[in-house]
This record gives C-alpha cells, sequence and structure tokens, in this order.
C-alpha cells in the first residue's frame, strides 16, 4: 500500500512558480492496478516522484506500506520503481545496469540472468544502452523496477515505445503483480489501455485530485474514460497547448 498525504510540491520562483501537487492525498491500495491521469505538465510525474522518495515535497508525506522509504531497512523489497527511460548510464550493457543496480540495492538473491530473460533483453544484454531503442530501455527500466522483487511498484509511462508483443507482455506483467496482491502504480496516456485493464483511475488537474475510483465508477454516466475525462478537465477538448501547472 502506498500512502500520499497532503503532498505539495511547487517549482520555480514566487513570480513563475509551477504547483504541480496543491495537497494531495490518497490510498493506493494493495491488489489494485491504478493508472494515474492527466494532461502534459499537471503533475503525475511529481507525484511518482515524491512516492518514490525521488523528490522531497515541499510539505506532506509519503508512505509504503506504512514506512517512509528512506528510514526503511530494505527500501528495495518495500518499492520497485522505473521513472526516467533516459535514467541509465549510456556506456553500461543492460546486464551490467542490473548487477550494479542489484549492488546498490543491497539485494543478493535477484538472478540478473532472470529478469533478463523475463524481459526478453538476453540478446542485446551486452550492448551498450546507448544503442537500445525506446522499447528496449522501457523493458530495461521494468526490469530494474523488479530487481528488489519488490511488494510495491510504480512505473511512469512504461509502455510507450513498446512494440505490440511487448504490450502485451506488459499487460500481462502489471496484470500478474496486482493479482499476486502488489500495490502497482502507473502513469499513463492511454486510455483505451486503462478503460480495458485498470482496477482504479486517478486523474491529475489543477493541483490536486478531481476524479478517482474504479473504472466504471470515473466513467459514470459517460460514454467512454475519454469523455469522463473531458467532462472533469475541460481544457483537454482546447487547443493542444502545454500550460503550466496551476
Ligand atoms: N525539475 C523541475 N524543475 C522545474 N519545473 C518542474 C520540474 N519538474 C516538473 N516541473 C514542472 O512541474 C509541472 C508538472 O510536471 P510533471 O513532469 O510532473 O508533469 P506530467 O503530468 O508528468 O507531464 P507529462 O504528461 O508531460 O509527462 C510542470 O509544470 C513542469 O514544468
Amino acid at each position: 500500500m502506498i500512502e500520499a498525504h497532503a503532498l505539495t510540491r511547487t517549482f520555480g520562483t514566487r513570480r513563475r512558480a509551477a504547483t504541480p501537487l496543491a495537497g494531495v492525498s490518497h490510498v493506493f491500495a494493495d491488489r489494485t492496478l491504478t493508472y494515474v491521469l492527466g494532461l502534459n505538465g499537471t503533475g503525475k510525474s511529481t507525484l511518482l516522484r515524491c512516492l518514490s522518495g525521488v523528490l522531497r515535497p515541499d510539505s506532506g508525506r509519503a508512505l509504503v506500506d506504512g514506512r517512509e522509504l528512506a528510514r526503511a531497512p530494505a527500501p528495495a523489497r518495500l518499492l520497485g520503481m522505473y521513472l526516467d527511460a533516459d535514467g541509465f548510464h549510456p556506456g553500461h550493457s543492460g546486464r551490467r545496469h542490473l548487477r550494479w543496480l542489484a549492488a546498490q540495492s543491497g539485494v543478493r538473491a535477484v538472478s540478473v540472468e532472470a529478469l533478463l530473460r523475463r524481459t526478453g533483453l538476453e540478446a542485446v544484454a551486452d550492448r551498450p544502452v546507448r544503442g537500445y531503442s525506446l522499447g528496449m530501455r522501457q523493458r530495461l527500466g521494468i526490469a530494474s523496477a523488479l530487481v528488489g522483487n519488490p511488494r510495491n511498484v510504480i512505473l511512469d509511462e512504461p509502455m510507450n515505445g513498446l512494440d505490440v508483443a511487448g504490450v502485451l507482455w506488459l499487460r500481462g506483467l502489471l496484470r500478474e503483480w496486482a493479482d499476486e496482491g502488489r500495490c502497482v502504480i502507473v502513469a499513463s496516456h492511454n486510455l483505451a489501455e486503462i478503460e480495458a485493464t485498470a482496477d482504479a483511475v486517478l486523474i491529475l488537474e489543477g493541483g490536486g485530485i478531481v476524479a478517482h475510483g474504479t473504472v466504471d465508477e470515473v466513467r459514470g454516466p459517460h460514454a467512454d474514460l475519454e469523455q469522463a475525462f473531458i467532462a472533469r478537465v475541460p481544457r483537454a477538448a482546447g487547443a493542444p497547448r502545454v500550460r503550466e501547472a496551476a
């Protein structure tokens, strides 16, 4: 279980500030695949980074299985995360990255070879990451999240760049993790995928949560999730302009 308690985060100066999180509270349940939705620049990544302990909120706190990650004795066992497709050393091979990560995280029991097999990366495991396609980097990121066999998982837009086989594979993996009891949180823009596979949905807008619940609850009287999203975020139907978060 992952909890957000009144998370607030502002970027920039007082004159040009963006406040993607203005007191966000939510409980992300176990055994649940929750998708976080929102327009570009709304604050999805900021929320996931605060929940993962990668970014310090200005106020509020995040708890993973009731603990602050920074104080947990074995954080890799509590939370696996993949937040940035560019967050790899370009000169390292996939195999070296996973070995390094396991050592950094103090995880001894992990089989890097099994992770490479599970994520379909064996054929490119010894190539430098700088030569990986986006889909290969996504697979390596997902393998990275699995290093500690974690109880909770957070992924930021992991399906971008995956081919059809990759999408089917990741869809199955996310379902398996949730069905095994894990709390799984994924940021995505893929409404069709979310509508078909999510257990829960959370929509961010204007610094806060404007809707959350099961897909049926969030869809409500609307024809589909897209219409429900537009009803909650009317500017989605306007010109496709990136705006500051708040
Ligand atoms: N390191 C940073 N420095 C300054 N501003 C930032 C930083 N990180 C995020 N922001 C700002 O915070 C807001 C939210 O950004 P965030 O990356 O969380 O949005 P997002 O919903 O994940 O967007 P996208 O869908 O485009 O990935 C934006 O206004 C962004 O410019």
